[in-house]
């Protein structure tokens, strides 16, 4: 008899763009994935909002329309709960979730701080649910090969040095106050928004040991504001027992000028990952150092194509673990997440990129 594949049925908080974006890819029709997600509800601050994204975003599910999150966390139907809010809402709507029993996956940025990442794991840990930082870069299949490459097989030797940009070109005084990336408040700046995406690039290309057993790198950072908004961040990133760095940035100020969104180097070659950006990396090249003479040749090439906007990696990773009764993300477990907001902690504290949160 063929067995019944796990099956999670999701509550959405809120109706934005990174919301419809997750939502598209669980109502994508994949017969051959190895779970099944449901859509089971969808609460907005307008009924309005929910009924108009629900016929957008899933027209063949038949999703509960709530006008509130708490609908949503009461819903005695729904496995896990999907959060997409601006990072400041993160925190009560995790803490609120989770006192009502559900499992949760969170959206990056996890919190404003460190202080408040721990907060929410000590109510999951009270409760005993499952709750996980939507990190979805991690759960590319990109991102397993690649690190196998280069930390198992090390085809570019010993990893010495990366790089990491991400340039997306915003017109921040030109946005409405309430927008989550102009108002402080909301956790406005680059480095929460975008810069996440470049610190874990250096992570994952420095460190061998995460997420299991990650080491803290030292940090040199700048940041520079405009109009109360941080809007360029950079980041010398330097592992003391290996002696590798990174270099790494976020900016506003234009969008990135090259396809490479991250490039390690190594004692014998260095790899180019391109795509959009460094939270869509497509394809990753190996260059070795020619045999004979200087220079480096081309020694493979990976391409990988998105199935969606690229979300079904995290979601069905969530929903087998939940299935398995996991409490964590072995991809992204609680520590690691702590471990990313104390450092984009220790980056804005030498940047001078404070929040209101900081201060609670
Ligand atoms: N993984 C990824 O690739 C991406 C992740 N993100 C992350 O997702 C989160 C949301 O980003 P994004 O979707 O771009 O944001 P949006 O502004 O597009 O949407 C946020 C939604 O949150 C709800 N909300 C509740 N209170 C507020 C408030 N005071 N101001 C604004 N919205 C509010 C609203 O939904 P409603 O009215 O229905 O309740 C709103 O539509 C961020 O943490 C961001 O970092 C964002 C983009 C890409
Ligand atoms: O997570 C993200 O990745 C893509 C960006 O466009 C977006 O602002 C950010 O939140």
């Amino acid at each position: 008899m063929a067995s019944e594949k796990p099956t999670c049925r999701w509550g959405i908080v809120s109706t934005g763009f990174i919301a419809s974006w997750f939502v598209d890819d669980l109502a994508l029709d994949r017969p051959d994935a190895n779970v099944k997600h449901v859509i089971q509800c969808i609460g907005s601050s307008s009924l309005e909002k929910g009924e108009a994204f629900a016929a957008k975003h899933c027209p063949n599910s038949k999703p509960a329309i709530y006008s509130s999150y708490a609908e949503v966390y009461a819903d005695p139907d729904v496995d896990c709960v999907y959060i997409g809010t601006p990072h400041s809402f993160h925190k009560q709507n995790c803490l609120d979730a989770i006192a009502a029993g559900k499992n949760v996956l969170c959206e990056k940025a996890f919190t404003i701080n460190a202080r408040e990442a721990r907060e929410v794991f000590e109510a999951a840990a009270k409760k005993g649910v499952y709750v996980h930082e939507a990190m979805w870069l991690r759960h590319r299949p990109l991102v397993a090969d690649l690190t196998k490459l280069l930390h198992q097989d090390k085809v570019i030797g010993d990893v010495f040095r990366m790089s990491s940009d991400f340039g997306f070109y915003m017109d921040i005084a030109g946005l409405p106050e309430t927008s989550r990336l102009k108002d402080p408040k909301l956790g406005a700046g680059t480095l929460l928004d975008i810069g996440v995406y470049s610190l874990t690039w250096a992570i994952l290309a420095l460190d061998p040991d995460s997420p299991k057993n990650s080491q803290t790198p030292k940090l040199l950072a700048a940041q520079t504001q405009k109009n109360g908004v941080e809007v360029l961040s950079s980041v010398i990133l330097h592992y003391p027992s290996s002696g590798r760095q990174g270099m790494i940035t976020s900016t506003t100020l234009s969008d990135a000028p090259s396809d490479v969104v991250c490039r390690i180097l190594g004692t014998e070659g260095y790899i180019d990952v391109t795509g959009l950006a460094p939270s869509h990396p497509a394809s990753f090249t190996v260059y070795t150092k020619k045999k004979d003479g200087g220079g480096f040749e081309e020694a493979s090439r990976s391409n990988y194509t998105d199935i969606g906007h690229g979300f079904v990696h995290e979601a069905d990773d969530t929903a087998l673990d939940i299935a398995a009764g996991r409490k964590e993300s072995p991809i992204m477990p609680w520590k690691e997440t702590i471990r990313v907001m104390e450092m984009m902690d220790e980056i804005r504290k030498q940047g001078g990129t404070k929040y209101p949160q900081d201060d609670e």
